[in-house]
């Protein structure tokens, strides 16, 4: 079908999304085919050839919503013919029942069910989408030669020391290159974490599935829609427009020097309900604990700093029992972690 820009669909994809429009299979622009894979997915292939197919994904997390908001407007501008698509394109509003809801999730977090996990278990509204999110990836990554990128935008729970940051899911047999990592530096990215150990995230299913360049990247706090400063993103929002409008860009890797790099030292597991933190619910992802001082304690066990210095990410005593409670990260230099 092809639309006229007033009509399309893509000119506010998250309001479609929201209201869960019926949309045509696809559409055509001028210079692209948008064709709407399932609910809050387009796939957008221009005309000319490509080299490289970019996934960028927000709303993973229903209440992570600056991610989406940045997401809705990239699209707009294409639908404008604002920004020119350059690339292969396939954008994933993840959880659109928690966006309405303006929750994490409704009945379980979304972002422990890629890899297949979905299927392990009676099947719920996350299993389902997890399955709908992981068909369209591969149906998007076809051809194994192209470039692969996929950046998985979040917000975090809490305020954190460094405010943007980047969790480079573990993958040990192809390591981390300097170049990839400075380009989300360029994005405004402060900080990295590098994983210790496979998981069931978005991001590291297309690291490991599709050895694409995969990370989950945390862009400040959760906040409501219309609440979030957009400003704060704005270098995320000129590479991102950048690679869409495939420019070849070649970032200075001097830019890595300003950035800070964590190795996961462990997983602290919530092992029964009485578990808790030490530290106040305000206190903000990257804080340092000394060797000795008590982290989290349940009934059954406390787990106290057991380096030098160990700083904690993600800290929720909310997950249900055996889930990951908080992750332990120790200061790294870029040498250790990267090619
Ligand atoms: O702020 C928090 O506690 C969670 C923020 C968030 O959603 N983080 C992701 C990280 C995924 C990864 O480790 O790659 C998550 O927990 O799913
Ligand atoms: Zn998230």
């Amino acid at each position: 079908m092809f639309m006229t820009v007033k009509s399309s669909p893509l000119l506010d994809f998250l309001a479609a999304t929201l209201a869960d429009e019926t949309l045509p299979n696809t559409i055509e622009q001028a210079d692209f085919t948008a064709r709407f894979v399932a609910r809050g997915i387009v796939q957008i292939d221009p005309n000319q050839r490509t080299s490289r197919d970019i996934v960028i994904s927000c709303g993973i997390h229903g209440n992570e919503t600056a991610p989406i908001e940045i997401c809705n407007r990239l699209l707009q501008r294409i639908a404008r013919g604002e920004l020119a698509v350059k690339q292969r394109l396939l954008v994933i509003f993840g959880n659109p029942a928690a966006m309405l809801q303006q929750t994490r999730f409704v009945d379980e977090n979304l972002n422990r069910l890629f890899c297949g996990s979905h299927s392990q278990g009676e099947q719920n509204l996350e299993r389902k989408r997890a399955a709908e999110i992981e068909a369209a990836v591969a149906a998007f990554y076809v051809d194994a030669s192209r470039a692969r990128l996929h950046w998985d935008l979040h917000t975090a729970i809490r305020a954190s020391a460094h405010e943007k940051f980047a969790v480079c899911p573990y993958q040990p047999e192809r390591g981390y290159r300097r170049s990839v990592l400075a380009l989300l530096a360029d994005a405004g990215i402060e900080a990295f974490l590098f994983n210790h150990a496979p998981a069931y995230t978005f991001s590291y299913h297309s690291s490991k599935l599709f050895n694409a360049d995969a990370f989950t990247i945390e862009l400040g706090k959760v906040a409501a829609f219309g609440a979030n400063d957009l400003s704060r993103l704005e270098k995320l929002d000129v590479v991102l427009s950048r690679l869409i409008a495939g420019e070849e860009l070649t970032p200075d890797a001097d830019v890595l020097k300003d950035v800070t790099f964590y190795q996961v030292s462990r997983v602290i597991t919530k092992d029964h309900d009485s578990f808790d933190f030490s530290f106040a619910e305000a206190t903000a992802n990257f804080t340092r604990f000394s060797q000795g001082e008590l982290i989290a304690k349940s009934s059954t066990n406390s787990v106290f700093c057991d380096a030098v210095t160990e700083a904690i990410v993600f800290p929720n005593a909310k997950v249900p029992v055996g889930q990951r409670a908080a992750l332990c990260v120790v200061p790294v230099s870029i040498e250790q972690v990267c090619m």
